[in-house]
């Protein structure tokens, strides 16, 4: 494995919380946390991203965005990476099969916040996304019941699994998906970034 990429073993269980995390908060730790138990899941990564491919501005600096990250987490299954920046990629869909390339026999599940699953339709290539990859989408305040009917939740309803077969999903022939309900939090980077301003 190249320097500045997690180590994993194959048959390992890892979700994947890709995110621009500026800066990164209590809600991304409290979904980890509930991925990390009701998904069976092993490790979650926190893939700091160069920057959204559907947002007009750019974070702040990775660097600073991975290092006030690593101080917020004090469980050693969560793990803050930088590898899509190493990688060169932006685009998930690109991301995901860089890593399935690079972690053979390791099942890679994405999570993602119900605002995203909100607009997963507008993603470069989000059935190939859907298709190669299992998928968590995790209530947030807001964005909830939105994500149920999403442009994403209807094309892809046949294979969405109920809350109580979420441990399955891992392991799970794709696509496959699962909407968790938790005590949801409503922090958000932006409300942190206009509370510094
Ligand atoms: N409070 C939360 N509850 C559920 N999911 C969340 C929460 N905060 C962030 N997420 C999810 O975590 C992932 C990374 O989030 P991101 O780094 O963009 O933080 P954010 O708070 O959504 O930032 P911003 O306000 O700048 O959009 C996304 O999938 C997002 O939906
Ligand atoms: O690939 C895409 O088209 C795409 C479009 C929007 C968002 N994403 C990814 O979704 C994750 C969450 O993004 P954000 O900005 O809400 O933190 C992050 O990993 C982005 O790279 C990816």
């Amino acid at each position: 494995m190249r320097t500045g990429f997690p180590l994993a073993r194959p048959g390992l269980r890892i979700g994947i919380l890709g995110g621009s995390f500026d800066p990164a908060h209590a809600g991304h730790v409290l979904i980890s946390k509930v991925a990390l138990r009701r998904l069976k899941l092993d490790r979650v990564w926190w893939l700091v991203s160069p920057g959204n491919p559907l947002k007009p501005h750019g974070p702040g600096p990775l660097p600073q965005r991975m290092a006030a990250a690593r101080r917020l987490i004090h469980d050693p299954r969560i793990l803050v990476t930088d590898l899509e920046a190493r990688l060169g990629l932006r685009m998930t869909a690109d991301t995901l099969a860089a890593l399935a390339r690079l972690y053979p026999g390791v099942h890679f599940v994405w999570l993602m916040g119900s605002d995203n699953m909100v607009q997963f339709h507008h993603w470069d290539r989000w059935r190939q996304i859907a298709a190669d990859v299992p998928i968590a989408v995790l209530a947030r305040p807001g964005s909830r019941l939105a994500a149920r009917q999403s442009v994403a939740a209807l094309t892809l309803r046949a294979f969405r699994l109920p809350e109580t077969r979420a441990r399955a999903l891992a392991t799970r022939a794709t696509p496959a998906w699962v909407l968790l309900n938790l005590p949801m939090s409503g922090l958000s980077s932006t409300q942190l970034r206009k509370g510094r301003a």
